[in-house]
């Protein structure tokens, strides 16, 4: 079955060559894109669709949520906004509230949060364990999200529990609850952060879990200058997050370990994307993080959601673009390439067709999943001339017509 998607009046490809066609189509067949360019010399398909002069782009692709919740912050959010200080302490209220729902109850609620994501134009999407915080209740969250999202993250090293004694927890992390989520996750991550895990214990978490065969990714630098972006470089962490408070040393850090990376071809030693999260930096009023210096420094951005309840209740990847083009710096180009491909680059998905048999994500290219964003607009700069409006269109997500 073939569909051809033509009438697009811009298609930003996000593809090696950054092309942007005007005029164009794509033809998906299955999960793949098997065509795309002018739309005059588009081939015939079993079926037609008319993108009716408007924008298309690649899905986003969220690299960073906490999905698996119950509960609410409102209170703490409130208090934040009447001028408390957000803490790590926060997280032990949805850990709470996470245990005491059952299976069924989680699920649903992870799943509704997915559905909202890919109504808003998500097509790939990775999230995170880290309100269980016990062996059993966190292999439960670990295998719930590798029901509800592309990419599971082991973060049993998101607060040391109440009561707990912060070295015995940490052995608990790198061991039984390491091997007792480790079948569902791809990644671990570690919040490397004052009120959460020192330099020493992140240190100790990352390297059981890169032994235990997890790729690895960082929360640093998120509420002060820290070891975070240091540790992701140092173990070649896919990713570190939130990057608010860089030091020049961090900045070279990260830009250091993409040397030898050849971006159009994709190969090379690859090195840490640094992640940043916009609708985070807002609802904890924190500076926004440095992602036009990062750009200029030559570190590949990613641009996420953080969707979590206590620190980002929002999945509107469109938000995050607006606010890195209107506050941060950014083009329209750029936040939208951090969106997608960037978001790619964060999870090791932006190439190659063969990675854990699945496609490349992020970007439009023959043979990439056919994760396609049809905005109402006739450009992705609308996204951030018309901030906070609803722009998303149509959405195809692995070729299935998901919105
Ligand atoms: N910073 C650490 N973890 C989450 C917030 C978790 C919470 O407060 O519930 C974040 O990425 O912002
Ligand atoms: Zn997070």
């Amino acid at each position: 079955m073939s569909t051809l998607i033509t009438n697009i009046a811009e298609l930003m490809t996000q593809d090696p060559e950054h092309r942007v066609l005007k005029d164009a189509a794509v033809v998906i067949e299955g999960e793949r894109i098997s065509w795309i360019g002018q739309a005059s010399g588009a081939p015939a398909a079993d079926d037609a669709v008319d993108a009716g002069r408007r924008a298309v782009l690649p899905g986003w692709v969220d690299s960073h949520t906490h999905l698996i919740f119950a509960g609410d912050r409102t209170a703490e959010f409130e208090a934040r906004m009447a001028g408390e200080d957000y803490s790590a302490g926060g997280i032990a209220v949805t850990t709470e509230a996470t245990r005491t729902t059952g299976d069924y109850d989680l699920t649903r609620l992870a799943q509704g949060r997915v559905a909202e994501a890919v109504s808003q134009g998500t097509t790939y999407l990775e999230t995170k364990t880290g309100y269980g915080l016990d062996v059993e209740q966190e292999a439960r969250s670990a295998r719930i999200a590798s029901t509800v999202a592309d990419e599971v993250t082991y973060l049993g090293a998101h607060l040391v529990p109440a009561g707990m004694d912060a070295e015995e927890y940490a052995k608990l992390v790198c061991g039984p609850m390491l091997d007792a989520v480790r079948p569902y996750a791809r990644w671990a991550d570690v919040f490397c952060e004052r009120g959460a895990f020192s330099e020493e214990q992140s240190r100790s978490v990352l390297q059981a879990c890169r032994d235990a065969g997890l790729g690895l990714r960082v929360h640093g630098n998120q509420l002060g200058h820290g070891a975070g972006v240091r540790l992701a470089v140092e173990f070649g962490a896919a990713s570190v997050d939130h990057v608010n408070y860089l030091s020049e040393q961090d900045i070279a850090g990260l830009a250091a370990g993409w040397t030898g990376w050849d971006a159009a071809a994709g190969t090379g030693r690859r090195g840490t994307v640094a992640t940043c999260l916009p609708a985070c930096d807002l609802s904890t009023r924190q500076p926004l993080a440095p992602g036009r210096q990062l750009l200029d420094a030559g570190v590949p951005l990613a641009l996420a959601s953080n969707c979590n309840p206590g620190t980002s209740y929002t999945s509107s990847m469109a938000f995050c673009v607006t606010t890195a083009v209107l506050q941060m710096g950014l083009s329209v180009h750029e936040a939208v390439r951090a969106a997608t491909y960037g978001g790619a680059l964060a999870l090791q998905r932006e190439s190659g067709n063969d990675v854990d048999g699945e496609r490349a994500v992020g970007s439009i290219a023959v043979g990439h999943r056919a994760d396609l964003h049809v905005l109402n607009a006739p450009s992705a700069t609308h996204l951030a001339y018309r901030p906070g409006m609803p722009l998303t269109h149509a959405v195809w997500r692995a070729g299935v017509r998901a919105r």
